[in-house]
């Protein structure tokens, strides 16, 4: 599943005189005008010379720099005048000042890394602010356009931190031009969403559900992403909103998002998969045997399914240790070597006992496993094959995740941090992970039963 699941992101200058930088484009707001001119940028700039634009070639750059980039001169906000440059892959910045060592000073001030350049990838919003003061820069208002972006953090558990680039020229018309050619460069940008359909959990955590989405929520708006909200009332609500919806009306979402924690994230799963999860149930156990508990379930497992095996491994510890304590009896688990799946030891054990609440009594224990309960891993979006026995309202669907709970086990595989905004860049850049999901098939409670199977999704483990 992806993520965000939930788990896997553009400038132009006019001279001082407030030239256009695209001479071939005009100011029109066309969308295929704006994508032509963005795609030109890394194809050539004839005739640029004629109009006095720079060539500029950034230095110590770690982008794409193959093609020559478009610049001009503008005022940054808190660091001062700088030569902007904007080639196929983002945008870089150099001091402009004759003295570099006054423009370093006052960068060195305002920026603790003192940043010259963002990519593309980087960025996720860029905003026309209109007139108004640019920091050291002491003189009148200009005209501003802000590009959001953020910076990574310094090891994959650290938190995205967002970064702000406020520019600012005399010439309205000059701003207007940058703003739209780095939105068209944006929009070349594949894979993030418009339009989402986002379930808020009040009570998750410390309660803190409906905050956590107002800290984020000022990400979508920015990044023109449109959001439609629900403030769940009750458990259940999610799952019962996503299980009576249609196709054709979750069609015009890009993705589901849940805000809160694990347990909020797989009601929304099971809400999605409950009816759309068409794959056969995985077979019945066939044997009855109350002494040997060493293979009784059918459990298979993808051999990239990292997260299930570090989950099962983690677990196995936990659970054995747990449902044995204090018990004056063999351990009904014994460390075996991997069965050939690819998995580790244990892990076929940890789950019955994971699911099973009853007492450690071995006969009952071992008939619980075998007849209540089957145990099928999927690789929902893993496996070429399992996919396909999922129909989705839409392709490019994906389940997004921004913790607010008070576990956050399945942010952790995806993102890796427990952060709401690094979550909430990742929706808005569209980055997508792929996620292991189980499903949980409880069979009949006596051989002659006849219910029917229920099932259930769980991402983490199940509840
Ligand atoms: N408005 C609500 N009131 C009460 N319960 C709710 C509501 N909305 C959802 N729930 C249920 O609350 C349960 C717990 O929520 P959730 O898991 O999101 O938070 P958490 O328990 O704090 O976090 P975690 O699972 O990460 O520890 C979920 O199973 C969900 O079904």
């Amino acid at each position: 599943m992806s993520m965000i699941l939930a788990p896997k992101l553009f400038l132009r200058i006019g001279a001082g005189a407030g030239i256009s930088l695209l001479p071939t484009t005009s100011s029109s707001s066309s969308r295929r005008g704006r994508l032509a001119s963005c795609r030109r940028l890394s194809s050539g700039f004839e005739g640029l010379s004629q109009l006095g634009f720079i060539l500029f070639q950034p230095r110590d750059s770690t982008m794409d720099t193959s093609a020559p980039a478009l610049s001009s001169t503008l005022f940054l906000d808190r660091v001062g005048e700088v030569v902007l440059s904007l080639n196929p892959t983002g945008l870089s910045w150099n001091p402009a000042s004759i003295d570099p060592e006054e423009t370093f000073c006052c960068q060195m001030m305002f920026h603790s890394e003192a940043e010259t350049e963002i990519r593309f990838s980087d960025v996720y919003a860029v905003e026309l602010t209109g007139l108004g003061l640019i920091n050291g820069h002491n003189s009148t208002e200009m005209y501003r356009f802000v590009v959001h972006g953020f910076q990574r953090g310094k090891n994959s558990a650290s938190p995205s931190v967002l970064s702000t680039y406020t520019f600012g020229h005399r010439d309205s018309h000059t701003c207007q031009e940058l703003f739209d050619q780095i939105n068209a460069c944006m929009k070349l940008q594949v894979g993030r969403p418009k339009n989402l359909l986002v379930f808020v959990h009040p009570q998750c955590g410390k309660g803190n559900g409906r905050k956590t989405w107002e800290v984020v929520a000022p990400l979508f708006s920015r990044a023109k992403v449109t959001t439609k909200v629900t403030v769940t009332q009750r458990a259940g609500h999610a799952y019962d909103i996503l299980k009576s919806s249609t196709d054709r009306e979750l069609r015009s979402f890009d993705g589901i998002i849940a805000v809160g924690g694990d347990g909020l994230f797989n009601e929304v799963l099971n809400g999605l998969l409950s009816s759309r999860h068409k794959a056969p149930y995985p077979p019945a156990p066939t044997r009855l045997n109350t002494t040997d508990i060493k293979d009784p379930l059918q459990l298979h497992v993808y051999e990239d399914s990292k997260n299930v095996r570090n989950s099962l491994t983690s677990h196995s510890d936990i659970f054995v240790e747990t449902a044995l304590k204090g018990e004056d009896r063999e351990p009904l688990l014994s460390a075996s070597e991997s069965h050939g799946l690819g998995i580790s030891k244990y892990n076929v054990y940890l789950d019955i006992y994971f699911f099973s609440s009853q007492p450690v009594n071995r006969n009952h224990f071992a008939q619980v496993c075998l007849w209540h309960f089957v145990i099928f891993i999927i690789a929902l979006s893993n496996s070429a094959d399992q996919s396909t026995a999922v129909s989705f309202p839409n392709d490019w669907l994906r389940l997004g995740i921004i913790p607010a709970g008070s576990t956050d086990a399945i942010v952790i595989s995806t993102t890796g941090v427990r952060d709401p905004i690094t979550s909430a860049l990742h929706i808005i850049l569209g980055k997508k992970i792929s996620l292991d999901v189980a499903q949980v098939v409880r069979w009949k409670t006596t051989p002659s039963s006849i219910d029917t199977p229920s099932v259930r999704y769980a991402a983490s483990f199940a509840g």
